[in-house]
C-alpha cells in the first residue's frame, strides 16, 4: 500500500511541468486518469488553449450546499539540473526517506494527497454531505492569469457554488503546520533616472547614475527599517513591506564591455515590493512619488504588476481566522484530531492563487501539512520525507471528512459577506 502510495506520487513528479514549456497534457492526462480510477468526475477545461486545468468532482449527497474546492497549481519553477544531487525529474527517493523532485513541496504533494486522501475515504465508504471539487491548474508560478484569474472569473467556477477553497501554504521547519489567511501583494516597480551626460572625469550634479543612487540609498533605508521589526519579532514576514531590488540596467555599452570614461544619461532600477493586506496602498505610492522616484530629481516609476492589496470597499483582501468562519476552526480541529499541530495564523509572503478566490469574497486558507521540514520551495534538492508525506495524506482525510460534512451553510469567512 505504501509503495503504490509513493509511487503515484512520483509518477506525478516525473512529469516535468516546469515552465516556461511545462508539459500540461501529459499532466492533465496522469491527473484525469487519477480522477477515473478512484471514479470522479472529470473534465479537462481549456480556458486558454494549450494549458488545461483538470477538474474532478466527488457529488456530495446535499449538492445545493456551497462546494470544498481542493486547489492545486501543476506547473513548476524551473531548475538548475547540475546543480541539484539527484535530477529534479526523478522523483528520487534516498535511503534516508526523503523524495526529491522540483514541485514535490510546491505543490504537487499537495495535490496527489487531496487525492489520496480521497481514495481512503471512498475505501472507508464514506459519502460526503457537500459536493468536493479538485481543480489542478495551470501557469500559477507566472501569475496565475491563464489559470487561477480565468478560472475565478468563469461561468463553470460560478456553477460550482464554491463554499471555501484550500490552497498551498509553506513547509515548517518546526513540529507544527504553517496555515495562512491572507497574502502580500507583489508590486514590481522599475524607477528610471535621466539626467545629462558627461565626461567619465567631471564631478557635477544632477548625472542620472547620481539620482538613480540617491533613489537607491533611500528605499535601502526603509528597507532596513522594515526589516529591522522582523529581526527584533515585533512583527512577522508577512506584516511589513519588504522592497528588494532585483535588477539595475546603466551604462553605455561597448564591443568590450562598457564605456568607461562617459557618465549616461539614462539608469534603471528594479524592485520587488511586497505589501501586506493591511498597508496604505495609498501611502506607499505617495512614498514613492515623493521620495523613491521623484520627478523633482528627474526620476520617473513604472510598474509591471501591481496587485491590489484592498477589495473594491477598500476592506483588507482576507480570509477571516474568527468563529464568524466555521472553516478555519473545522481546519484546525481536523487537523489536530489527525495528530498535527498548527501555528499561528500567517499573510503568505509571497503571491499565491488564493488571491484570486479571496478577490470573490471566498474565504481561502493556505495550508502545505509539511512539518519538520526545510523552505526548500523555488530551491535547489527540493524534498519531502515520504513519511511527512504520507502523514500529510491523513490530515486532508480528516479535513475534507469534516469539510464534507458540515451541514450549515457555511458561506462566511470571506472578506465580504456576498459575492
Ligand atoms: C505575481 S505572481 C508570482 C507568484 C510567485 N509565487 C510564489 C509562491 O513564489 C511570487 O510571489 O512571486
Ligand atoms: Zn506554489
Ligand atoms: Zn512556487
Amino acid at each position: 500500500e505504501e509503495s503504490s502510495v509513493l509511487s503515484r506520487f512520483q509518477q506525478y513528479l516525473k512529469i516535468n511541468t516546469a515552465q516556461p514549456s511545462p508539459r500540461y497534457q501529459e499532466a492533465a492526462d496522469f491527473l484525469v486518469s487519477q480522477g477515473k480510477a478512484l471514479s470522479l468526475e472529470f473534465q479537462s477545461i481549456e480556458l486558454v488553449a494549450g494549458k488545461p486545468l483538470v477538474l474532478l468532482k466527488w457529488e456530495g449527497t446535499n449538492p445545493n450546499l456551497p462546494s470544498i474546492l481542493l486547489y492545486s497549481h501543476t506547473d513548476v519553477v524551473p531548475s538548475e539540473h547540475s546543480k541539484w544531487a539527484h535530477h529534479p525529474f526523478s522523483a528520487h527517493l534516498d535511503s534516508n526517506g526523503n523524495i526529491y523532485a522540483r514541485g514535490s513541496q510546491d505543490m504537487k504533494c499537495v495535490g496527489m494527497q487531496y487525492l489520496e486522501a480521497i481514495r481512503r475515504l471512498k475505501a472507508e465508504r464514506f459519502r460526503p454531505l457537500r459536493s468536493l471539487y479538485l481543480a489542478f491548474s495551470p501557469d500559477e508560478e507566472i501569475g496565475g492569469h491563464d489559470g487561477a484569474e480565468k478560472f475565478a472569473r468563469s461561468e463553470i467556477f460560478q456553477g460550482m457554488n464554491v463554499g471555501v477553497v484550500l490552497d498551498e501554504g509553506l513547509a515548517s521547519p518546526e513540529d507544527h503546520y504553517r496555515v495562512f489567511y491572507a497574502e502580500r501583494s507583489p508590486w514590481w516597480m522599475v524607477i528610471k533616472a535621466v539626467g545629462s551626460p558627461g565626461h567619465g572625469s567631471k564631478l557635477y550634479d544632477n548625472s542620472a547614475m547620481e539620482n538613480l543612487l540617491k533613489s537607491i540609498e533611500i528605499i535601502t533605508r526603509f528597507r532596513a527599517s522594515q526589516f529591522d521589526l522582523v529581526k527584533t519579532g515585533f512583527k512577522a514576514e508577512g506584516d511589513v513591506v519588504s522592497v528588494n531590488m532585483v535588477f539595475l540596467k546603466a551604462g553605455t555599452p561597448s564591443p568590450t564591455g562598457f564605456v568607461m570614461n562617459l557618465q549616461p544619461s539614462e539608469a534603471e532600477a528594479g524592485f520587488d515590493i511586497r505589501l501586506p493586506p493591511t498597508a496604505d496602498p495609498e501611502s506607499l505610492e505617495r512614498r514613492i512619488a515623493e521620495e523613491w522616484a521623484p520627478s523633482s530629481r528627474n526620476m520617473s516609476f513604472s510598474f509591471k504588476q501591481k496587485a491590489r492589496t484592498c477589495d473594491k470597499s477598500g476592506k483588507p483582501i482576507l480570509t477571516k481566522t474568527d468563529p464568524s468562519n466555521p472553516w478555519w476552526a473545522l481546519l484546525e480541529n481536523a487537523v489536530q484530531k489527525a495528530g498535527g499541530k498548527i501555528g499561528k495564523p500567517e499573510v503568505f509572503p509571497a503571491a499565491t492563487d488564493s488571491r484570486y478566490f479571496r478577490e470573490r469574497g471566498l474565504p481561502a486558507i493556505g495550508f502545505s501539512p509539511m512539518a519538520n521540514t526545510p523552505v526548500l520551495l523555488h530551491d535547489h534538492n527540493e524534498f519531502l520525507h515520504k513519511d511527512e508525506y504520507l502523514k500529510g495524506i491523513k490530515i486532508y482525510e480528516s479535513i475534507i471528512e469534516a469539510y464534507a460534512s458540515l451541514d450549515h451553510q457555511g458561506r462566511d469567512g470571506g472578506s465580504r459577506d456576498e459575492l
